[in-house]
């Protein structure tokens, strides 16, 4: 027997769990499978863990500063175990929280991962069936690994938040967002950190800004090894090396971290059986409206070729019930203006396009607007490394059409701008604004 509801949603991360509750308030009779956790990536192995060890390193780095301006010295020590507590029982508290707001939305949710077996029918393991004519599939993305000897030697980033203890000498391969996060928050925690990077840094990212980014990130003593491939792994746990391709070694670390990219959980799912069409690397194809190209099957998040963001795999989920649920037929998210934020030490922000898209895609009527300047505390302390703001126009009326900010506070002013920007923003109205002073946000009125 097959319990019919009016939705299925797969997965209860970030996107799954907005499908479900924002189609739930609509008034749809919704089952939401979920064999592992509430919350999914973000809340229990992503953004949330990841920012509370943030919080900590940026803590010891003002420490650090505080320091440098005439606090009295003295080591800061971090009792791991105490933070690592704190950070799971909060982690844990927001588990509760979504598990009472589904209870009360009147979510069916059943504890168990399903395959489809058709456009409207999933199953799961224990042989547990449910109908619904929308299936929504959630699933999300894992690690990338390596097929590579000793492998197993490193970590994933799902693991570093298991850490007894912040390892002393850590080694992270790759370049993208997770393996410069970790890369700066566990220096930030006194960690010698050696980054491998096979060719760029932060791709997608405006390179003016990256670059001084890895100047500061290099001040603050991270070694940043680039056109390295990692061809292997030796040694035993704790005690490892790492043979690059050109025959250079690196080591040895008592840790590997290998943030080499996620893969989408779009296999053992039944689609292919129906014929869903995924990409080479396995992400689920779809249209601006979540649509797969078999009826009845849509998909939302990062098992999706979107942007692996959050907010963005939430903004799918919520426009998909409105438009199947809600009735809003034309209902889809803007994915026009994405701004994110990279938490390194200090955060890259951007929204938009870098100067080099915008000269792609506009050639000669770009205009770029790029301000240097040491913040406050900084020049306070002596300190002399530079923080950097970007502007990028297009066309006589100098429509912007990108901001890039790296310094301390690029985190919180960022998003401001993004609104500002997804309502039409033009350089005029940057310069018509009345600044906030001091800060780093007006750096970006202050531009010429
Ligand atoms: C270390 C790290 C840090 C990050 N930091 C940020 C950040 O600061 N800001 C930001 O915006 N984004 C961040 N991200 C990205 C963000 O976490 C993801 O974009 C977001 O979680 C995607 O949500 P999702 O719903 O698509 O997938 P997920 O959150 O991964 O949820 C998918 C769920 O589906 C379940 N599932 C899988 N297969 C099945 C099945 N067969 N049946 C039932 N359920 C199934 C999984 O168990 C999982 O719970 C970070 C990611 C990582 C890895
Ligand atoms: N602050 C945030 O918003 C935040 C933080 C973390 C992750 N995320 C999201 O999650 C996504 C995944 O992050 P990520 O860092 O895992 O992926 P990524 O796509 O940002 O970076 C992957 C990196 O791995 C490298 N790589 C891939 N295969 C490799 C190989 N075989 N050998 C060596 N290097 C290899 C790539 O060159 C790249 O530098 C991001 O794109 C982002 O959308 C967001």
């Amino acid at each position: 027997m097959s319990e019919r509801f009016d939705l299925i949603v797969v997965g209860a991360g970030s996107g799954g769990l907005s499908a479900a509750q924002h189609a739930a308030r609509l008034g749809a009779r919704v089952a939401l499978f979920e064999p592992d956790p509430l919350g999914g990536t973000c809340v229990n192995r992503g953004c949330v863990p990841k920012k509370a060890m943030w919080f900590a390193a940026q803590i010891a780095d003002m420490h650090q500063l505080g320091q440098e301006i005439g606090f009295d010295s003295g080591p800061l020590r971090l009792d791991w175990a105490r933070f690592r507590n704190l950070r799971d029982q909060y982690i844990a508290g927001i588990r509760d929280r979504y598990a009472k707001r589904l209870d009360l939305a009147g979510i069916h949710v059943i504890d168990e991962s399903v395959r489809l077996v058709s456009n409207d029918t999933v199953v799961t393991p224990k042989g547990t069936q449910a109908s619904a004519p929308h299936i929504v599939i959630a699933t999300g993305a894992r690690p990338n690994r390596l097929d590579i000897p000793g492998f197993e030697l490193g970590i994933v980033s799902d693991q570093i938040f298991e850490l007894d203890a912040p390892p002393q000498r850590i080694a992270v391969v790759g370049g993208g967002y997770v393996a410069v996060e970790f890369g700066c928050v566990l220096r930030g925690l006194g960690c010698q950190v050696d980054l491998l990077v096979r060719e760029k840094l932060l791709t997608g990212f405006d390179l003016e800004l990256v670059e001084a980014l890895a100047v500061q990130m290099q001040a603050h003593g991270i070694r940043i090894v680039r056109n390295t491939r990692i061809k292997s792994a030796r040694g035993q746990l704790g005690k490892v090396t790492l043979e690059a391709l050109d025959g250079a070694e690196h080591g040895v670390y008592d840790a590997v971290l290998w943030a080499l990219g996620r893969v989408p959980n779009s296999g053992n799912l039944g689609l292919e059986e129906l014929g869903v069409e995924c990409d080479e690397r396995g992400h689920v194809l779809v249209d601006a409206y979540q649509n797969t190209n078999v009826s009845g099957i849509y998909a939302v998040g990062d098992v999706t070729d979107r942007r692996a963001l959050t907010p963005v795999a939430v903004a799918a989920g919520r426009a998909l019930a409105d438009r199947l649920i809600g009735g809003h037929a034309g209902a889809r998210f803007d994915d026009s203006v994405i701004p994110s934020v990279v938490f390194s030490e200090p955060p890259l922000g951007a929204v938009g396009l870098t100067e080099q898209q915008a000269h792609a895609r506009y050639g000669n009527a770009v205009n770029v607007h790029t301000g240097r300047y040491t913040p406050l505390l900084w020049m306070v302390a002596g300190r002399s490394e530079q923080s950097v703001v970007k502007v990028v126009t297009v066309g006589e009326e100098r429509k912007v059409v990108g901001i890039h900010v790296l310094g301390p506070g690029s985190d919180e002013l960022l998003q401001g701008f993004a609104v500002a920007m997804q309502k039409g923003l033009y350089w005029r109205d940057l310069k018509a604004a009345i600044a906030i002073h001091p800060t780093a946000a007006e750096e970006l009125l202050l531009l010429h």
